[in-house]
């Protein structure tokens, strides 16, 4: 069983039914959606973790960081565009109220202030749970921001369609599970990590992005998050294109791990957008490969299992 990010007509459903039609189920918040995997009451789960437009979803990179570890198996980008939604008959100068997960607001925020600068706006659940509660004949809230999809599943008119201040956003999702057997490298595939520095000199984020840049690893992502031990204390969230079964990434790996107060391995899985990364000389698997060989022959000995 797959949990998402529910209820039903989520943003994150819709990228779920581009991903599989296995049987699936919705939960409430993200940190339910990871609580029911670690616990084992489902296979795997599904949340957004990057918005192009408002960057990362820190629900997910908080409670992935630093919750027991799970592991990204999938992701999936899907464009997102929103709607409008309101009870029938409900004009737009009847909207004083709306609902909707704040993620969308940010992207969202320019209309609204343009279009309805009367409204005041609340950010809560997600987009579809806000299209539920604006749904229901007793609500407090006149409208929602929400997928098409949703306003169409809860019985709402779309009084404006694409909303959205960027019309080219786009949300990544990722399918998490147990640590377990990763799937296997494509060549074009990411590496999600949680990098946990020492604090006690200068320096020690240079040396995190040296172990990346010394072995030819590009980043696609990195953003700092609060530890939330100590005020100022900061973690770095990186992506980096590779998988763990490639030399140079398990280099840059090990090195984290020789540098770092800890790192946290959140999984290599293929890219959704099937980019292949650009190797420059001297870091290819090849390359790897002859220089372990070269050792083998300095020191004499038999080549080893690698
Ligand atoms: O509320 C939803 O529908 C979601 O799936 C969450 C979410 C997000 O967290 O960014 C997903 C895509 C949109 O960017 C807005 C909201």
């Amino acid at each position: 069983m797959i949990g998402y990010f529910g209820p039903a007509g989520t943003f994150t459903h819709q990228a779920l039914l581009t991903l599989t039609d296995a049987e699936s189920t919705p939960l409430a918040t993200v940190a339910r959606v990871l609580d029911a995997v670690r616990a084992g009451e489902i296979e795997s789960g599904l949340v957004p973790i990057e918005n192009s437009v408002e960057g990362g979803v820190s629900a997910t990179l908080d409670n992935l960081a630093a919750g027991t570890p799970l592991v990204i198996v999938a992701e999936v980008l899907l464009p997102v565009s929103f709607v409008l939604a309101v009870r029938p008959g409900t004009r737009a100068e009847d909207v004083k109220r709306i609902l909707t997960h704040p993620h969308a607001y940010a992207q969202t925020r320019d209309w609204i202030d343009q279009n309805l600068p009367w409204a005041t706006v609340t950010e809560g659940g997600s987009t579809a749970a806000a299209a539920a509660a604006v749904a229901e004949p007793d609500s407090t809230f006149d409208g929602a921001i929400c997928a098409r999809v949703a306003a169409d599943l809860y019985g709402l008119d779309c009084l404006a369609t694409d909303i959205a201040d960027n019309p080219d956003a786009v949300t990544r999702f990722v399918l998490v599970r147990r640590p377990g057997e990763l799937p296997a490298p494509t060549g074009a595939d990411k590496t999600t990590l949680v990098a946990w520095m020492h604090t006690d000199h200068s320096g020690a984020l240079l040396e995190i992005l040296q172990q990346f840049a010394m072995r030819g690893v590009n980043l696609t992502r990195i953003e700092s998050r609060p530890t939330k031990k100590a005020f100022g204390e900061y973690c770095f969230s990186i992506d980096a294109e590779g998988h763990i079964g490639e030399p140079r990434m398990r280099g840059t790996l090990k090195g984290l791990h020789r540098i770092c107060r800890a790192v946290t391995f959140l999984g290599s899985y293929p890219r959704a957008d099937k980019v292949r990364p650009k190797i420059a000389r001297g870091f290819t698997d090849a390359e790897y490969a002859a220089a372990e060989g070269w050792i083998d022959d300095v020191l004499g000995r038999a080549p080893k299992e690698r």
